[in-house]
């Protein structure tokens, strides 16, 4: 696929998302609305109408991407010098950024290559600030809710959003309560434990006891944000039947008489062995997800799981997402429906690997067809703004099962985080 087209594909997806909802023509509108916004004075924070718990910040975690090319660089070297997503120990500082430098190019020209960057950051903002116009009204006890982003290697970055926060009137000595929410339906340590653990590291900096005391001067380091976790949610109705009615529009497109036959293909970004070895939970969610798809859809279909975007030498799991296709392909099934599973809006894996490698790779474009991603779709934004709202309802600050260590783990950091996002249930109490 040309540069051309994969600009004016990206365009469309976009357009397309618009017409699937009824609140996207003010899409870019409410995107730009929110960065003025964040980008001026913020409203002072103040009771809501009830006098009662609010306001809420809701802070959804992601790992971001490059808005435009110029951000590839600095995206890559943070991602190269996260510990969390690729360990490399003491050589850590000193590879990561000759592999990001070395990797900078070839990025780079696959974003050029989408439309010129990211739309992680336009979607994740529009899809919050829906979320927050939801939540208003299905809980007035939690309103307002104020929609806030934390990217784990672009900008908004944590200590960004974290500073915001603060300066909104979170914090520093009157409290109020957070709830980071993960945009990962799956948890893996990767992803969602590294930006939480990347939370905790600049609460600390920002909000600990010293940093408390100073800003409140009572010595006891409270007043502080009252944080809650929504770490995973691979099987939550709302999102098995947004992902469900997406293949149902992908198989109509198939003539009535192979429908059934068509193989649906879930794929996911894949982890390195050393990871799932460790006893990592994302390959058993991911899995959860898709049988609670198929089951949502009266397993209409034969399905297989296949993993995606392994990046350099070591031994990742499988099997690849392309390997998978062209395997099909040479039995002779050319019906094949690809469904990113692991994601909820679009990004390089989608729009370059998918779209324009492993598509057209496949020599058979017109039957191995991509589900749509969710981006702005208004039943998944539903689906976000219930969980939200069961959460806030809960009183607990995050699942039992974040609390559990993996059995490999050796991670002061991961040790730490969980201790601190355990430990906020009393907090919630009184927040
Ligand atoms: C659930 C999704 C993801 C998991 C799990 C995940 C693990 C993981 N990723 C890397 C290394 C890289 N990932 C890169 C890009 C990238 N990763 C995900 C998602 C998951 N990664 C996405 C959506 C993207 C693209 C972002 C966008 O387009 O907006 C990259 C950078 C691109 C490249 O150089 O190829 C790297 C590197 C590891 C090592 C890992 C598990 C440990
Ligand atoms: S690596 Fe999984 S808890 Fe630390
Ligand atoms: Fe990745």
């Amino acid at each position: 696929m040309t540069a051309r087209r994969a600009a004016t594909h990206f365009t469309r997806s976009l357009s397309q998302a618009s017409a699937a909802s009824p609140a996207l023509p003010g899409y870019l509108g409410a995107a730009q609305s929110q960065s003025r916004r964040l980008a001026t004075v913020p409203p002072p924070v103040t009771q809501n109408a009830a006098g009662a718990k609010g306001p809420t910040a809701m802070v959804f975690l992601n790992m971001g991407g490059p808005s435009t090319t110029d951000e590839v660089g600095d995206f890559l070297s943070r991602l190269f010098a996260d510990g969390d997503l690729i360990p490399l120990g003491r050589l850590q500082s000193y590879l990561g950024p000759l592999i990001s430098k070395r990797r900078t190019p070839k990025i780079k020209q696959q974003y050029a290559d989408i439309g010129g960057g990211s739309p992680i950051r336009k979607w994740s903002e529009y899809q919050n600030e829906e979320m927050c116009k939801i939540l208003d009204e299905i809980s007035p006890e939690t309103a307002p809710h104020k929609p806030y982003v934390a990217f784990r290697y672009a900008d908004p970055l944590t200590d960004e959003m974290y500073t915001r926060l603060l300066d909104d009137g979170f914090g520093r000595g009157k409290g109020g309560r957070a709830v980071a929410f993960t945009q990962y339906p799956q948890y893996s340590c990767s992803t969602t434990g590294s930006s939480l653990n990347e939370l905790w590291k600049w609460r600390q900096r920002l909000e600990g006891k010293s940093a408390a005391d100073r800003t409140n001067g009572d010595g006891d380091g409270d007043g502080t944000i009252a944080w809650s976790v929504i770490d995973r949610w691979p099987v939550h109705s709302g999102l098995v039947e947004a992902f469900a009615r997406n293949i149902e529009k992908t198989l109509a497109e198939y003539p009535e008489e192979r429908r059934n036959e068509a193989v649906l293909l879930f794929s996911a970004h894949s982890l390195p062995m050393s990871v799932v070895n460790r006893g990592d939970p994302y390959p058993a969610e991911v899995a959860a997800t898709v049988y609670a798809v198929m089951q949502r859809l009266n397993f209409s279909n034969p399905y297989r799981l296949c993993w995606q975007s392994q990046v350099g030498p070591s031994a990742w799991l499988g099997p690849q997402t392309s390997d998978t296709v062209e395997g099909y392909i040479h039995k002779g099934q050319k019906d094949l429906v690809l469904i990113p599973i692991a994601f909820t809006s679009d990004h390089i894996e989608t729009l370059f690997e998918l779209d324009q490698e492993v598509i057209p790779d496949s020599g058979h474009p017109e039957t191995v067809k991509r589900v749509e991603s969710l981006n702005g779709n208004p039943l998944f934004i539903r689906a976000l703004a219930d969980m939200a709202k069961a959460h806030l309802g809960s009183g607990i600050s995050c699942s039992p099962q974040m609390e559990l260590r993996c059995p490999g783990c050796k991670s002061e950091r991961c040790a730490e985080s969980k201790k601190f996002f355990k430990g906020q249930q009393s907090a919630l109490a009184s927040a």
